[in-house]
């Protein structure tokens, strides 16, 4: 590296008048400046017009923000399916490679536990951690042997979801807390990057083009993956319903029912060759989102009568790995808060007793609070309307119906009474105390009790939601 004067702005140098300039010469050279500046200010003006002028225009845009697995996607294609219900039904078949995807790997995550657990039985008592107890019989070893398939489905599945130049990309969003050891690609979550592949033309809202990648995922060419689950129905199930896998996972605290793209209850329904989402299935449908994504809709007709209305909204890719840490936040979304009308934030109050996928040592409730902090008191931010959706509460429900008590976890929650209704206003109150702590200006505080995979009441919640961002638009439009 060259040892230079620090101080010298090496621009001066350029910029600088030549030494031996003329009347003539510095007449014409400042003509010139003034032009360009003059050009440069004409610019500015314009891009500045245009920026008002997109404001005025009919456009809402909401953006999602929340941690990794806090629903922003679900609550995505819930507006889909409320208010562009044609273009959503169109899709629902996409959605296939993707469930398909989710079942294999909780049989896969079924069968590494029992295979790790029948490894340590075969060793000697001190060793095998207390798992001697669990002798694999004849017919489940049968069964796994018989499923040795599955693992090339998933295989084909993912080379199907990912392009292959985004195998890196993969290493995010491992699960340490439910997979065995092993750390190679079929571990990692499958993730969907806005814009490539056919998930980033389904967010486009692709109607009469199929989505460039989803030949091989439609139903019009016989899936073979379809065929694999159907002749591996009868074992899936025996799988899961099996009283020693059960014992084994409740020992090793796999709680297969409480992570995002569970079907193993519909097994039956799931693995008919005729399969076809339904929009529940769609709802719960899991992958991951890397990146940002615009998706851009009017309100059908039969939505209301804001039809005609633009609507876009932004949603990002939540996991820490991805996107933010506390310190970069801003950095990261600033382009979009300018012309944002509301946040609409998801903290998945059920995770109190979990760790981040992407980050073991932090508590996901933690994460939320601190998150929801930062956008609170974010000065770029003091305008936006904050929707806050304390999400995932049916979850939490089972959890405390279960016996998992929050103040183990919570500890200022004190000796309050453990159901949903007390701890839901508990977090209701923090959250909300928050808001009024932190936000640069006053501002009103919207928070809703959701489970957005759940069609009914989200429904409801989502007609309030649009109410409140139409509302503030107008305002908003109104004061331009
Ligand atoms: N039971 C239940 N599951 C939910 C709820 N909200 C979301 N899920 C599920 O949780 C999983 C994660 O939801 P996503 O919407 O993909 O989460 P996200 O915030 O988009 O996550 P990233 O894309 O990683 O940032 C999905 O399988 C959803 O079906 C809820 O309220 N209840
Ligand atoms: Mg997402």
């Amino acid at each position: 590296m060259l040892k230079g004067n620090s101080d010298r702005d090496p621009l001066d140098d350029v910029l600088r008048p030549p030494i031996d300039e003329t009347e003539e010469e510095r007449s014409i050279r400042l003509q010139t400046e003034e032009q360009a500046k003059r050009v440069s200010e004409a610019i500015d003006e314009a891009i500045r017009q245009e920026r008002q002028a997109a404001k005025k225009k009919d456009v809402v845009r909401v953006l999602l923000l929340g941690q990794s697995e806090s629903g922003k996607s679900t609550t995505l294609k819930q507006f889909q399916r409320l208010y562009t219900p044609t273009a959503f039904r169109e899709e629902r078949h996409l959605w296939r490679s993707v469930i398909q995807l989710n079942i294999v790997r909780s049989i896969r995550i079924i069968i590494d536990t029992i295979s790790d657990v029948h490894r340590n039985a075969v060793l000697s008592e001190e060793e095998s951690d207390g798992d001697e107890e669990f002798q694999l019989s004849d017919q489940l070893v049968a069964i796994k042997e018989r499923l040795k398939p599955l693992r090339h489905i998933e295989n084909i599945l993912v080379a199907k979801l990912v392009p292959p130049n985004e195998a890196e990309a993969t290493h995010l969003g491992n699960r340490p807390d439910i997979a065995s050891s092993s750390k190679n690609r079929k571990d990692q979550e499958i993730f969907v990057r806005p814009g490539m592949g056919w998930h980033g033309a389904l967010l486009r809202g692709a109607r009469s083009s199929r989505p460039l990648s989803a030949g091989s995922t439609g139903l019009e060419t016989p899936d073979d993956t379809q065929c694999v689950l159907d002749s591996c129905r009868t074992d899936t199930i025996a799988l899961w319903q099996n009283p020693t896998v059960r014992a084994i996972l409740q020992r090793r605290k796999v709680r297969l029912e409480e992570l995002p793209g569970f079907y193993l209850n519909d097994l039956e329904r799931m693995t008919s060759l005729k399969y076809v989402p339904t929009d529940d299935d769609v709802l719960r449908a899991r992958l991951k989102t890397v990146g940002v994504c615009e998706y851009k809709f009017h309100l059908e007709a039969s939505a209301g009568s804001e039809s005609g209305t633009e609507w876009r909204i932004i949603d990002v890719g939540g996991s820490r790995s991805q996107v933010r840490y506390y310190c970069s936040f801003v950095a990261t979304w600033a382009q979009f808060f300018d012309t944002v009308n509301a946040i609409l934030f998801l903290a998945p109050i059920s995770g109190f007793d979990q760790a981040l996928a992407e980050d073991r040592s932090v508590n996901r409730l933690e994460d939320s609070v601190l998150l929801w902090k930062s956008v609170c008191s974010n000065k770029l931010l003091a305008n936006v309307e904050l929707v806050l959706f304390l999400n995932k509460c049916d979850l939490l429900g089972a959890k405390l119906r279960s016996g998992i008590r929050l103040s183990k976890y919570v500890r200022s929650f004190g000796d309050r009474s453990n159901d949903l209704d007390t701890v839901t206003k508990y977090f209701r109150g923090k959250f909300s105390a928050i808001l009024r702590e932190h936000s640069p200006l006053p501002r009103k505080f919207y928070g809703f009790c959701t489970s957005v995979t759940d069609t009914n009441t989200t429904a409801g919640i989502l007609a309030i939601v649009r109410d409140i961002v139409i509302r503030e638009h107008l305002r908003k439009t109104r004061l331009l």
